[in-house]
């Protein structure tokens, strides 16, 4: 089953059509005009559009051109339907982006294969849409705590950095790493080392808001990068995330255990020409709070 557009002038040409489709077990919705299709298109987002080329006002290919600017419908297949099916009259369909041109008066089977053709078209596309979305998810996401991976979380900063520089507007970096890793690795096995990886992403983005970019760097060393946030608002939610992290109890396998969280946080002066040095301050920040004891948040700038 799929959805169909006919967009028609005629009401008897979408009865018509309408009736055999819905019979062929296609969910279909109508328009009697160029303009109620653009009004309507978005809403019903179809997988195939019939479109009549001889409408008053908006033409066929008028309509056509118009649906092509449409992010979410240009790849959509749009067949022509025309009584006019002179070589010149196929060929600019066809060049405006149409998957397919029918002559007027059609033969409904030959019309119903078509669109069948036209729907695994679709389907295809699809297919191959949600295919590259998760290979773009997979390539950008570290698969056992769901942030983000170092790839991407540099090239999104990346980005943010660069606005921030430009309007001279506050971005701030946490950088953060579990305290004694090792131990609980060693400790308890690896599986409860990946469950605090796991708690230390889920507490994090209780703290975060939406537009903060988390990620896991690596290992148990985590960063967040804070558009629009001062070191002092940043050192909160840092101070926030490590109080969340020191109160929680990891367990596994009927085995419990606790850990902490050491961070360094930063923010952009003004004066750094790349995002990497945020970063690094953070990091030697870090290392600070590891050195004076671990479980605390040291920020400076
Ligand atoms: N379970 C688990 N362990 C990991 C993963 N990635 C890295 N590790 C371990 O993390 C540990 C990091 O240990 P260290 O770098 O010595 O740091 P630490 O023990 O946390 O010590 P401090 O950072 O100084 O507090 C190592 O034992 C790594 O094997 C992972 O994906 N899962």
């Amino acid at each position: 089953m799929a959805k169909i557009f006919i967009v028609d002038d005629v009401e008897d040409n979408i009865k018509l059509l309408w009736y055999n489709l819905e019979d062929d077990g296609h969910e279909v919705m109508s328009a009697s005009s160029g303009q109620e299709c653009l009004d309507k298109v978005l809403a019903f987002n179809p997988d195939v559009i019939l479109l009549d080329m001889m409408m008053p006002g908006m033409s066929g290919s008028e309509t056509l051109a118009q649906l092509k600017k449409i992010e979410t419908i240009e790849n959509t297949p749009v067949i022509m339907v025309s009584a006019n099916d002179g070589d010149d009259s196929v060929i600019e369909t066809l060049d405006l982006g149409a998957h397919d041109f029918i002559s007027k008066p059609f033969i409904y089977p030959v019309l119903e294969a078509r669109v069948r053709s036209a729907v695994r078209l679709k389907q295809s596309q699809d297919e191959l849409a949600a295919a590259n979305q998760t290979l773009a998810t997979i390539a950008s996401t570290d698969s056992l705590t769901e942030c983000f991976n170092r790839r991407h979380f540099f090239e999104l900063c990346n980005v943010e950095f660069s606005k921030a520089k430009r309007h001279l507007r506050p971005l701030s970096v946490i950088m953060l790493d579990a305290d004694k890793f090792k131990a609980i690795n060693d400790n308890y096995g690896h599986a409860m080392g990946d469950e605090a990886l796991k708690v230390i992403a889920e507490v994090c983005k209780a703290c975060i808001r939406e537009s903060d970019i988390l990620a896991r760097l690596g290992g148990e060393e985590f960063a967040i990068c804070c558009p629009e946030s001062t070191c002092d608002g940043a050192t909160r939610i840092a101070e926030r995330i490590r109080l969340a992290v020191e109160k929680r109890t990891i367990s596994l396998n009927g085995k419990s255990t606790q850990f902490t969280l050491s961070l360094g946080v930063t923010e952009f002066t003004g004066a750094e020409t790349q995002f990497d040095q945020l970063v690094n301050r953070a990091d030697r920040l870090l290392y600070q709070a590891k050195e004076q004891g671990r479980n605390c948040v040291i920020s400076g700038i």
